[in-house]
């Protein structure tokens, strides 16, 4: 290990030497904790990101200024949609999706990096639970859509098949994911095909340009965004990995959407139908501060402009059918080919732009003291995942029905969209209809039926397990023509009525 000597040379000569300023008074311990953290920061990379970062944030913040007169949305021929497409179509999406799983050429990526700070918890989000009857949490329930989906292709095919799981963690998220997966017996996948690996951290940067200290034996750190995504590959040798497996095509995901279809083999086989390397799913953006990306072209190239960076007027333009011009809402689904993934770890990915975000930052201060900012005071810098698309050789976008697809879990129950309650309450709903339209009817107490119009609650409670049903196909051998009493789980083992 390096001496403080060293570390201390090396900081002085990048200006980051107040890193240092308690190391005398440490304790051995967290003493030698912090040099080697300091060590592993390469000090030009350290030099170069904090004058990046200060340089960013000093710009003027929100949109470049012609960003609007750039802007178009995306041409039609290059999407895809479920609402605006017979069954015919959607049956070959769906058959070439089951086609490639089938032959074990398709994986899931999940990224699961973040902290959660929205929503106001201290483990990774996918260990919520939104307080279903089964008590099933964001990372169960993404399992068994993949067990599920394993299992429809192998039907399909007369094969077994397997759909490999890519968990990208980061420092926060690693070490409780990992227990907890072992904790659930990797929810009865084979852990060989669960790969958790790990993004890299960067330093949070003052306005000036200084890393800062969140205690006085460890600098605060923050992952690289979901964008991080691309330097992790080529860190773990994931696409190596892949190729082992055969893996040709990728669903890369975010973990807070509890209606997340994993693999969605029509969203597989549209991409792969239509040859593209790289695509997004998206849906109808609700009102126009909605806070999703906006997939549309820049310059004639696809993008995905965040919602934190389009102004206020572009994101409320209106298209001549009264909706919204911009209306690609983004849900963090994205495909790639594996191709196109060792394209961009081998090449764009220098190019890839971070994004700023300013946040409060718990820091030491001068004589040593603990401080909780009560306004920003340091600069995070990410990449975003969707910074790739425009490197595709083709790109398309997939519309989907977000009742069906997209309800994700950003906030803590106090806020009034994208909460436990909220996100609960999708996927109820979409259990209630699936049951509905395979012939179920739900009693009252007293036996009478219930009104079968669901409100903002449904009106029936029906958990309908992934292991059963992955997008409402089967149901009808357990529900045609029953009568239930609500609350009702269908599980594996067959419909379960639960007890008052
Ligand atoms: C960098 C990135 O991937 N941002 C995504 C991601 O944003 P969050 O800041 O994680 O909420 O999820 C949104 C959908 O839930 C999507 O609309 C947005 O574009």
């Amino acid at each position: 290990m390096a001496s403080e000597q060293d570390v201390r040379a090396r900081l002085q000569r990048v200006g980051q030497e107040h890193l240092l300023r308690f190391c005398a008074e440490l304790a051995p311990g967290p003493r030698a904790a912090l040099l080697a953290e300091l060590e592993s920061l390469e000090p030009e990379a350290l030099r170069e990101h904090c004058q990046r970062a200060a340089a960013a944030c000093a710009r003027p913040p929100g949109p470049p200024p012609d960003l609007a007169t750039r802007l178009r949305p995306l041409p039609p021929e290059r999407v895809g949609s479920v609402s605006r497409s017979d069954s015919e179509r959607r049956r070959l999406w769906e058959e070439e999706g089951f086609r490639q799983i089938a032959l074990n050429k398709v994986a899931v990526l999940l990224l699961a990096g973040g902290q959660g700070t929205r929503l106001g918890v201290a483990y990774p989000k996918g260990m919520y639970q939104v307080g279903l009857p089964s008590r099933k949490t964001l990372y169960q329930l993404q399992a068994e859509r993949i067990r599920r989906v394993q299992q429809l292709a192998g039907e399909r095919h007369g094969v077994r098949c397997t759909v490999p799981w890519y968990v990208m963690t980061s420092e926060f998220t690693l070490g409780p994911t990992a227990e907890f997966f072992k904790q659930h017996d990797f929810f009865h996948l084979d852990p060989d095909n669960v790969v958790l690996f790990e993004q890299r951290m960067l330093p949070v940067v003052t306005f000036d340009g200084k890393a800062i200290l969140e205690r006085k034996d460890k600098v605060a750190m923050a992952p690289d965004g979901n964008g991080g995504l691309y330097c992790a590959l080529a860190d773990h040798q994931i696409l190596e990995d892949m190729e082992r497996r055969g893996v040709e095509f990728v669903h890369v995901y975010c973990v807070d959407n509890i209606l997340v279809r994993l693999a969605d083999p029509a969203f597989v086989g549209f991409c792969v139908l239509q040859g593209a390397d790289c695509g997004a799913k998206v849906v109808e953006k609700a009102y126009p501060e909605e806070p999703v990306g906006v997939v549309c072209q820049v310059d004639g190239v696809p993008q995905v402009v965040e919602y934190s960076e389009i102004s206020p007027e572009t994101a409320g333009l209106r298209a001549p059918d009264g909706g919204l011009l911009y209306r690609a809402g983004n849900i963090c689904n994205h495909f790639f080919t594996r191709r196109f993934l060792r394209e961009v770890t081998g090449k764009f990915e220098p190019l890839l732009k971070p994004h700023v975000a300013v946040k409060k930052v718990p820091y030491v201060d001068d004589e040593g003291n603990l401080v909780k900012p009560l306004t920003p005071n340091g600069i995070k810098m990410e990449k975003f995942v969707f910074d790739v698309f425009q490197f595709a050789e083709k790109f398309v976008a997939f519309e989907v029905l977000r009742d069906e697809e997209f309800s994700p879990l950003k906030n803590a129950d106090s806020a009034d969209r994208d909460t436990p309650t909220t996100a609960r309450r999708a996927l109820l709903a979409q259990h209630y209809r699936w049951a509905l339209q395979a012939g179920a009817r739900f009693l009252d107490a007293h036996g009478a039926r219930r009104p079968e119009l669901p409100g903002e609650e449904p009106p029936a409670v029906c958990e309908i397990s992934p292991l059963v049903s992955y997008s409402g196909e089967g149901l009808e051998a357990y529900l045609q023509g029953r009568e239930f009493q609500s609350p009702v789980i269908l599980d594996e083992s067959g419909v379960r009525a639960l007890g008052p």
